[in-house]
């Protein structure tokens, strides 16, 4: 499934870069401000029709340009599926997949997913449980077909019953009617989660104890309410109150991926690069569990070298290496690349400068 190529324009500075990538390792080094970044929010935008920086979508699109278009053609077998997205000032998303419009965005992340690791990654143990349930959303989503829909359904109903609890004059039993359907789609999500969850937890502990053998860290999963109730138990327990608040307060919407160390939260007990090492091994233990099941995936590794020591970059080189997906890492100079590649891997090194990309040959950054 990896990119064949990659056609970006008007993104950022990038008026138009067209590159063939490796399928296996991608290094971009340029300087701050040339460029790198923008290639994976460009390969970022083409899986889930967003980019990780900015919501605004203008602030993307190249100044005094009137849209900006990423293409590209994904390797499925022998075949190449052409995917693009158009996304013009005025708002307008346009997604082709194979020449036809795509329906959803659903579409662009099925048939590229992307797993990424920035210098913001530890905000996945520092922000909201919302970024958390969304990451492992994202991981059920690859691991069980049937999980979209009941997930959607399940939203559905909860929109529907809070906005019939904000409007207060409630009856009972027009509640109960909607709670059924919240119910029964709510255990089909928290079961998904569940399952999920404790599958990602010995791939998780496993790249961990590669990564940094000294850290001892437990995945835990809250589902949103008392493990000991049912959820049809919960919402009746919490009617009054959803009630006098106008929300829903308890299901899986509160659900969270707890990460724990022998003395508390990791977030209060580690370093910035040991926080970096944990959501790592979380992001490359999903794509562990995707590559386990027949899937494959791109990983966008934006500035390797922040917040990680020499030892640990290598370490954490060797392990995306051994998953042997299409990798692209971006980084200010190649003095913090030093991580020796095997003779087999395919890899490719790339220099930005102000927005042009071009390809060095081996050795080059090293002349
Ligand atoms: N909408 C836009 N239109 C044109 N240029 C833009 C736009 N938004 C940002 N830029 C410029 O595009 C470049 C984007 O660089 P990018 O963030 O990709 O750099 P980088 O190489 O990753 O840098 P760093 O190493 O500092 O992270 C910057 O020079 C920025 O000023």
């Amino acid at each position: 499934m990896p990119l064949a190529r990659l056609d970006i324009s008007r993104l950022r500075n990038l008026t138009h870069v067209r590159f063939e990538p490796s399928p296996q390792v991608n290094i971009i080094v340029g300087e701050n401000g040339s460029g790198k970044t923008s290639v994976l929010e460009a390969i970022y935008l083409l899986s889930f029709g967003r980019s990780f920086r900015s919501h605004k979508h203008k602030t993307y699109i190249q100044y005094e340009q009137p849209e900006c278009v990423v293409f590209a053609q994904v390797e499925q077998g022998a075949q190449h599926l052409p995917v693009g997205i158009k996304r013009s000032r005025d708002g307008a998303v346009e997604v082709r997949i194979q020449g036809r419009a795509a329906q959803s965005a659903v579409e662009l992340a099925e048939c590229l997913p992307v797993q990424l690791i920035n210098p913001d990654a530890f905000r996945l143990l520092e922000g909201s449980p919302k970024i958390r349930r969304q990451f492992v959303d994202w991981g059920v989503f690859h691991f069980d077909e049937q999980f979209i829909n009941g997930w959607r359904g399940w939203q559905k109903a909860l929109k529907q019953r809070n906005s019939l609890l904000r409007r207060g004059k409630i009856s009972a039993n027009l509640l109960a009617a909607f709670d059924q359907e919240l119910i029964r789609l709510g255990e089909q999500v928290n079961h998904a989660r569940k399952a999920y969850v404790a599958a990602l937890t010995p791939h998780f502990e496993a790249v961990l104890q590669q990564l940094a053998p000294n850290l001892h860290v437990q995945l835990g999963f809250f589902q949103g309410w008392d493990a000991q109730r049912t959820l049809s138990e919960a919402i009746e327990h919490s009617y009054q109150r959803d009630i006098d608040v106008g929300y829903t307060n308890t299901g899986p919407q509160r659900a969270d991926l707890r990460v724990k160390t022998p003395t508390g939260d990791a977030l209060d007990t580690l370093s910035r690069g040991q926080q970096k090492l944990v959501v790592s091994a979380l992001k490359i233990a999903q794509g562990q569990l995707l590559i386990e099941r027949g899937r494959q995936l791109v990983f966008l590794i934006d500035d390797l070298p922040a917040e990680l020591d020499a030892n640990h970059r290598r370490k954490l080189c060797r392990l995306l290496e051994s998953l042997a997906s299409q990798i692209f890492i971006t980084s200010v100079g190649p003095d913090s690349m030093d991580f020796t590649w095997s003779d087999t891997t395919d890899v490719r090194h790339f220099s930005m400068n102000e927005g042009e990309l071009s390809l060095k040959r081996t050795g080059e950054f090293n002349e």
